[in-house]
């Protein structure tokens, strides 16, 4: 999850020694215990308002909702963070203002649930170091704080859920007396002893002993140790499994990535550690991020995606062996966006959700995917889709219609007949963990102090980004710039401190020029140069990681907060900022790029490519009275403290749990079973075969008129209906001259066209007119609507049958076709369907008018009558296929007579969650033929 992570960095290289060894009992609560420490534990609170607004002494109590906010001030401006009275506001500020947590099989009792969570994440949060044959040593994952926070939360006692995690070990690093790179740099590296406070007085990095990307940001950072070649045997991995078993995040179960064929089984050789990153990190994540690369050769790109697509079933091995029925399974962001349906081939009723916490971009982007098909329908296997803001999960229906073809609405995606839920889940921080690190911590006082003492006088403006080129860090210098210019008033008297860690993004890692740290640095020093002084210098800004102490002071004492990210999922320092400035109320920049930007209207929102805006800005917040700074404060910080990762995670599962009651995902069609297909096939003495067209033989393209039987189908059909035991029909909604010109010339087929308006018997070239009687006075209408709607909608036509007449929009914009369909749907059931006996019936990008009279499920009943061994015996062997809503009235009328379950195999073409009236599915028309193929080898065996 590279959006949600948090700044605070635990450094790489400490190991943690309440990690190491067996026992990992101590696990649990563990993660924020290095700057939380001594604070007592809290008792749960669960109370509807977050008491913050009425637990300080000599306050009334006062909610956003109050009518008299503004006369009924906080009582604390102006007043020394003492730690009794934040730690009562602590201790009384609520993460969980919902109903606590009900048991969800209780809730949900329709689902069978077993109560076993499992969460599928990139990583598992712990970063893994290795000696062969002696304890796995593990240290604190860092990033992605909030995704590892839900994690502890669900593994709690706080939910009725077992909680497993199963993630990638991460690249292994071999545990060896060599020092680590930062501290190769800074032998004296403050990493494991954490700087003096004074460090934050001189006008020097932070910490600047463990800066891993040198001051100056033009020469790049000596490279991290190639970890090549580790051999871990089945020994090593039981005894991680071992110390992994418990903890603070529930079970936790490894995912080991590797070339497995190389090697036997029992070890297994981690070379390259890197390579499952690539494809994700280089291909994915820029372009989630609104950002193309140049054209490649593509070579490359190739092998990231062998790398990607073996990770994903790597995952999706390790979750079937641990998978019991009933299980949810959780996966989360982008490295693994095919493994819900990777999961779904296998188990098809499997309950799975999917989250993303990047951004998705338009659809413009993701089409230029080489991959987007595979990455879409990986995803889809999902039965909910969540995201961060709106705008994402509309990007992301909106791309399903336009890549894919799929039906979508706000609320979801229909594929292949599957309906898959979409929703908006904003992610929250642990507030109350943020509270107690930022105000009980030890020592925390005296940072906060030592920085308000060194910049005394000067207003200070607040930056904490990573190095990536997202985060709009060169934006926010220029702005800073033009701050400077434009107001030169506040010159000497404002302090920007930056501060930047590396990039994790694995693209940027590589970058040989280092050109973003190049960029800032020369920012920096051309703005110090204009406006700084030989004492003074107005850009602080130090490259560098942060121990969660300074981290939290730095935020602490700012004036401003300044966020100009161009584009992220969200943003967890915002969210930071505003619990640490409950004393000091000062005021959020924050970026209409960042996913949260949409959660906290309260803030100031910028557009970071308006340098001038931006500055404007700056002198707002830097002006902004007293009052309205802690009024909006109040309103950002009630937000952030109801709107926590425990709230999110709960509310993200009800939401699927619930999602998946109303659609009795338990109904699940299951897969044809060919043998039990095959065995009836070869037992009965009359077989019916009745197959749809479109969609059933011939997959869907974008000009009708293309959608010609292949060799393969006309040779099977051809085979299959030379056998005098067979009757083998096609039921279309296609013409006469369609059907003719392409399979008239196999005379045993039986063709009925125009949805069972004619029909050709085998044997005879008549077609015989069922609607002749019917009066056609509706034509006239129907097409003059369609002719209505086709000259406004490009790339729509009509077809013109006999009989019934259809309008296609599978050439015209996706979802604007779509959206004239339901109109014109609408017009028709208005006006034509009000006076005729007529259906207007919705296809795939096609909506078709016919008489009610007739219709497939008539045919299908005519045809079981007339096949039977004798007069009113059925034949012992139906198979009937289709794939679209016409079809369904076959299901239906077959499923009205009464004969035995094995002799009636109704098959629809699309999901196993399709609903439907088949008994069995099929994905594609691919494997219709492949199980028609089957019986018909089968039988010439035989
Ligand atoms: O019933 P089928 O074979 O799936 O065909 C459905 C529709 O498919 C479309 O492609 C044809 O142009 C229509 O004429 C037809 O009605």
């Amino acid at each position: 999850m590279s959006e949600s992570e948090s700044p605070v960095q635990v450094p790489d290289d400490q190991p943690n020694p309440v990690l190491v060894g067996p026992g990992l009992k101590a696990l649990k609560n563990e993660a924020y215990t290095q700057a939380t420490n001594a604070t007592p534990s809290l008792e749960k609170i669960s109370g509807e308002t977050p008491s913050y607004f009425n637990s300080l002494p000599g306050t009334k109590a006062v909610t956003t909702d109050s009518p008299d906010i503004k006369s009924q001030p906080l009582q604390t401006a102006g007043r020394a963070s003492s730690g009794i009275d934040l730690l009562r506001r602590l201790s009384l500020a609520s993460d969980c203002p919902m109903s606590p947590d009900i048991d969800p099989r209780v809730q949900h009792p329709g689902l069978r649930l077993s109560g076993r969570l499992i969460s599928a994440a990139f990583c598992i949060p712990y970063k893994l170091n290795f000696r062969s044959g002696s304890d796995w040593k593990l240290k604190s994952r860092s990033g992605t704080s909030a995704l590892f926070d839900s994690f502890a939360y669900l593994a709690s006692d706080e939910t009725s859920w077992s909680h497993t995690l199963v993630g990638w070990t991460g690249e292994v690093e071999p545990d060896v007396d060599v020092k680590s790179p930062l501290q190769q740099i800074h032998p004296n590296s403050a990493v494991n002893t954490p700087p003096a406070p004074s460090s934050l007085v001189a006008s020097q990095p932070l910490n600047k002993a463990a800066a891993p990307v040198p001051v100056d940001g033009t020469k790049k950072p000596p490279a991290h140790p190639l970890v090549e070649g580790i051999s871990v045997t089945q020994l090593d991995r039981e005894r991680l499994d071992e110390q992994l078993s418990s903890g603070r995040h529930g079970r936790v179960l490894p995912v080991w990535l590797s070339d497995a064929s190389e090697e036997p089984e029992e070890t297994i050789l981690l070379k390259d550690q890197g390579r499952w990153r690539r494809y994700a990190e280089r291909e994915l994540y820029p372009l989630l991020h609104y950002k193309q690369h140049g054209p490649t050769d593509g070579r490359s790109e190739r092998r990231w995606w062998a790398d990607y697509v073996r990770l994903n079933q790597l995952f999706a091995d390790r979750i079937v062996q641990e998978y019991q029925e009933g299980d949810v399974v959780w996966v989360h962001d982008y490295h693994l966006f095919l493994l819900p349906s990777l999961l779904r081939q296998r188990i098809p009723n499997i309950y799975v959700g999917f989250f993303l916490h990047s951004p998705f971009p338009s659809s413009e982007f993701i089409r230029c995917l080489a991959k987007r098909k595979e990455i879409l329908e990986g995803v889809l296997g999902a039965n909910m889709i969540g995201f961060q803001t709106f705008s994402y999960s509309r990007h992301f229906t909106s791309c399903c219609t336009r890549v894919l073809g799929f039906e979508s609405n706000s609320a979801g995606v229909d594929a292949y007949g599957a309906h898959v839920a979409v929703d908006v889940f904003p992610i929250g921080i642990d507030a109350r963990s943020i509270q107690k690190a930022a105000f009980g911590a030890p020592d925390i006082e005296k940072t906060v102090l030592g920085i308000r003492k060194l910049y005394a006088g000067k207003k200070i403006i607040v930056g904490r980004d990573r190095l990536d080129s997202v985060r709009g860090v060169a934006q926010k210098l220029q702005a800073f710039e033009i701050f400077l210019e434009r107001y030169p008033e506040w010159r000497d008297k404002v302090v920007l401190i930056q501060v930047t860690s590396p990039t994790s993004v694995e693209e940027e890692k590589e970058d040989p020029d280092n050109k973003i740290a190049g960029q800032i640095s020369n920012l920096v020093s051309t703005i110090n140069g204009r406006f700084g002084s030989l004492s003074f210098s107005p850009v602080q800004y130090y490259p560098q990681y942060l121990s969660p102490r300074e981290y939290f002071a730095l935020l602490r004492v700012a004036d401003v907060g300044l966020i100009t990210t161009v584009r992220d999922g969200m943003n967890t320092t915002s969210l930071e900022y505003i619990v640490c400035q409950q004393t000091n109320h000062s005021p959020l920049i924050l970026s209409e790029f960042s996913g949260t930007a949409g959660t906290l209207p309260n803030a100031i929102h910028i557009n970071p490519w308006d340098m001038v805006g931006v500055a404007g800005a700056i002198n707002q917040a830097l002006n902004m009275p007293a009052e309205q700074r802690k009024e909006q404060h109040l309103k950002l910080y009630k937000h952030v403290v109801t709107n926590t990762v425990s709230m999110w995670s709960r509310q993200y599962l009800n939401r699927l749990l619930t999602n998946l009651s109303s659609f009795d995902q338990s109904a699940a069609t299951p897969a044809l079973d060919r043998a039990k297909l095959m065995k009836q096939y070869r037992k009965a003495r009359r077989r019916l075969f009745m197959f749809d067209y479109d969609g059933t033989l011939t997959p869907i393209v974008k000009d009708p008129q293309a959608a010609i039987p292949s060799d393969r189908v006309l040779r099977t059909l051809k085979s299959l209906s030379a056998d005098p035991r067979n009757a083998v029909w096609i039921i279309s909604g296609r013409d006469q001259a369609f059907l003719d010109e392409w399979m008239g010339h196999i005379p045993e087929l039986g063709l009925s066209a125009e949805h069972g308006c004619f029909i050709r018997k085998p044997g005879s070239d008549d077609w015989e007119n069922l609607a002749e009687s019917s009066n056609m006075g509706w034509q006239k209408e129907v097409v003059d609507v369609f002719q209505h709607y086709t000259e406004r909608t490009q790339g729509s036509f009509i077809e013109r049958k006999r009989v019934a007449l259809t309008w296609h929009y599978r050439r015209a914009d996706p979802e604007y076709g779509a959206f004239q369909a339901r109109e014109c749907r609408k017009t028709l059931e208005d006006t034509v369907a009000k006076r005729w006996d007529v259906e207007v019936m919705a296809g795939k990008a096609n909506l078709e008018v016919r008489p009610t009279f007739v219709n497939k499920g008539f045919i299908a009943t005519r045809l079981v009558n007339e096949y039977g061994t004798a007069p009113g015996k059925a034949p012992e062997f139906i198979l009937c296929l289709g794939d679209d809503f016409t079809d369904e009235d076959m299901f239906r009328a077959l499923k009205k007579f009464d004969l035995p379950r094995d002799h009636v195999y109704s098959v629809t073409v699309g999901a196993s969650s399709k609903q439907t009236d088949a008994s069995w599915h099929l994905l594609e028309p691919a494997d219709v033929i492949g199980s028609i193929q089957m019986l018909f080898s089968a039988n010439q065996d035989h």
